[in-house]
């Protein structure tokens, strides 16, 4: 058999096993309809950059792939297709392709559908993304800010952070003055660490330096974590000093609203021939924001305009390809500053900047370091806020989440050293030795869910209500529903989404709380709670807003609420929901943005490339009063977290 034959059974084969994705396996076809490519190595590469795209990577590194190829992959390559990975032919393949760019310096312009660039191949569309970005950021970090302004930057802060005591860096004071000092700038740090806290005291300062005229605008990956920032901007704001609260705005839009997304189109209204009319742009939850997005961000900023991105960077990454944020923050526990930014950052604390950085230089090429521990560019731009306000010594929320961050495995398992037994806002269930280990036998479980989700089943029947009090009324059971989630890892298996919907329904059927047509158990019925999939612009309704399903009292048919980012409830038709799904058990990846004063983490029996640390991290920090672990199997939680998400990316 020919070496395209071999590849092509393979092609087939790997599409019925669904190790590739269709559009895998046919990228390579469509691509030698445009461009006759007759080196099998070429449609094997290409076939493979597009998988690990699927995958949320932004490139294949071809070291990694003759290394380690099933690990990379995430499959077994067969033993024949790996002989062909041999860097020599790796290298002829690709240099004599015409499918392929090799870049020799990054500023070339891109015509062909593949790029080869520093040991990395990319779809031209996510090179041309990244490079964007990488470009972006550096321009700005080398702007110059003149830092002349009356009063000076450092009465300034004093000003607003007037309760600040000396007796140790105050981190928050340091993002402002980074940030006062660059049109690029990124402060990082857990959950209650003060992100917004100081974006609120930062804008405050940049409206004393430049006037009222200041142009700000505040964004957010999905309507959720929009609504959230709105309301904790407006309690920043109060905190202020009544002299300084003046201008800064509370409204904050999702980052696909303020870009102008348009139905059916992947380009937004404002880009580079039509910028964001803004001076100041701050963009939190940034570690949802996936690299395209976040090109297409920068590429609708005025060349002027600064950017401040807030974020948790032990986050788990963007749904979508790359890993922007945890890329740009490589290093920030360190600090890793140059003399230069060290400089700029030491008059505005008395205490040594000295152990977070003093090299005279950083790599300001994006692609120029491969070096794990050298200092880049983004370091210099980059401040992490380490002490949580929220969650301090006292709270086991946090000392779980530090813990699985640390991977301190020890203080994770049961037993008396453990965490779950020292605090009591923290629990650890599992199966008794008498059950069987299946969802549907475990009474803790059934017990705690049938309670949690009482606090607004309860609320569901009260459908007498004044007409006047619909709207109230739907806002309380919304408001009831946000007291208590119950979060999976995974979408199938009796452990994941589809799973556990199942059960609980039952469970809460059993309790009396929800009544289902019988026979028709997927129907919709009142208390059935929903999660948007996709965005409808139609509705104005985004991708990841949960509404609740209430008879109402109105006309006494189902509606399905939802409260809008102004407050404001719809009543929508469910037969007008067509991307919707049941949501007593939600991913930690949609839960991203969200917070829920009990949250219950369901970890399943057996390991998975899914369970990482990052997404155990986010789970237990979308808790703000309790949280419970329900690990089927213990040891797969521990595995869990010493599992590290790694996405290949040039950043
Ligand atoms: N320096 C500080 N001193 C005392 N309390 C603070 C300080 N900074 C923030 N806080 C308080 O900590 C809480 C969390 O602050 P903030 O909302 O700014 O944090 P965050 O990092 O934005 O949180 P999130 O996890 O919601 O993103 C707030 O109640 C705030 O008032």
């Amino acid at each position: 058999m020919s070496a395209m034959n071999t590849l092509q059974a393979w092609l087939r084969q790997a599409a019925a096993e669904r190790s590739l994705r269709p559009i895998d396996t046919e990228l390579p076809s469509t691509l030698h309809k445009l461009e006759a490519e007759e080196n099998p190595l070429c449609w094997l590469l290409c076939c493979l950059v597009s998988h690990q795209y699927g995958r949320g990577h932004s490139c294949l590194r071809i070291e990694e792939l003759q290394h380690t190829p099933d690990f990379v992959l995430g499959f077994a390559l067969p033993d024949d297709l790996k002989l062909w990975l041999e860097p020599k032919a790796i290298a002829a393949a690709l240099q004599q392709s015409d499918w392929v760019q090799c870049m020799e310096k990054n500023t070339e312009s891109v015509e062909k559908p593949l790029v080869y660039a520093a040991g990395r191949l990319y779809l031209a569309r996510l090179w041309k993304a990244e490079q964007g970005v990488a470009e972006a950021i550096q321009t700005r970090i080398q702007m110059p800010i003149a830092n002349d302004s009356e009063p000076p930057l450092a009465e300034l802060l004093k000003r607003v952070f007037a309760e600040s005591n000396d007796s140790s860096i105050d981190w928050q004071a340091l993002a402002c003055a980074m940030a006062a000092q660059r049109k690029f700038a990124i402060i990082t740090g857990g959950p209650g660490t003060g992100k917004t806290t100081t974006v609120v005291r930062l804008l405050a300062i940049l409206r004393q330096k430049y006037g009222d005229n200041l142009r700000i605008l505040l964004a957010a990956p999905t309507g959720k974590a929009a609504a959230r920032l709105t309301e904790s901007i407006s309690g920043a704001i109060n905190r202020l000093p009544e002299t300084m609260q003046k201008g800064i705005p509370t409204e904050v839009t999702t980052l696909h609203k303020m870009l102008g997304a348009r139905p059916f189109r992947r380009s937004f209204k404002h880009s580079g021939e039509n910028p964001l009319p803004a001076d100041v742009v701050v963009v939190d939850e940034a570690s949802m924001v996936d690299l395209e997005m976040m090109a297409a961000l920068m590429n609708a900023l005025p060349a002027n305009t600064q950017l401040i991105l807030l974020g948790d960077k032990d986050q788990l990454a963007s749904v979508e390809a790359g890993s922007v944020l945890g890329d740009l923050c490589k290093g920030a526990e360190e600090g890793r500053y140059s003399t230069n930014t060290l400089a700029m950052l030491q008059p505005y604390t008395p205490h040594s900047l000295a152990a977070f950085g003093g090299s005279a230089s950083y790599a300001s090429e994006s692609h120029a370091s491969e070096g794990e521990e050298a200092p880049s560019m983004y370091n210099q731009a980059t401040v992490m806020l380490r002490e949580s306000h929220r969650f301090g010594a006292d709270s086991g929320i946090g000392n779980l989440a530090r813990a699985v961050n640390a991977g301190d495995i020890q203080r994770l398992r049961g037993g008396s050293e453990s965490l779950f037994a020292a605090f009591a806002d923290i629990e650890l269930l599992s199966p008794s030795a008498k059950e069987s280990g299946q969802a549907n036998d475990f009474a803790a479980l059934r017990k705690l869910v049938v309670q949690g989700y009482r606090a607004y089943l309860g609320q569901i029947t009260e459908s007498d209500t004044e007409m006047v009090a619909r709207d109230q009324w739907a806002r309380e059971v919304l408001t009831a529903h946000r007291s208590f989630q119950l979060l999976v890892a995974l979408r199938k298996g009796p452990w994941g989404v589809q799973g556990l919907n199942d059960v609980v329904a039952d469970w809460l059927e059993s309790a009396g709380l929800i009544t289902r047509a019988p026979g028709r158990t997927k129907s919709w019925y009142a208390g059935r709670p929903v999660m948007v999939q996709r965005n409808n612009y139609t509705l104005n309704l985004m991708n990841g807003d949960i509404g609740i399903t209430l008879r109402d009292p109105e006309t006494g048919k189902l509606r399905v609420v939802f409260e809008q980012a102004d407050g404001r409830i719809k009543w929508v038709l469910p037969s007008r929901l067509s991307d919707v799904e049941t949501v007593y058990a939600l991913t930690v990846h949609k839960s991203q943005g969200s917070e829920f004063a009990h949250t219950v983490l369901v970890m399943p029996d057996e390991i998975n490339p899914v369970l990482t640390r990052e997404l155990v991290y986010t789970g237990i920090t979308r808790a703000s009063k309790r949280f419970t672990l329900v690990a089927a199997k213990p040891a797969v939680f521990a595995q869990a977290v010493q599992q590290r998400v790694i996405r290949s990316s040039g950043l």
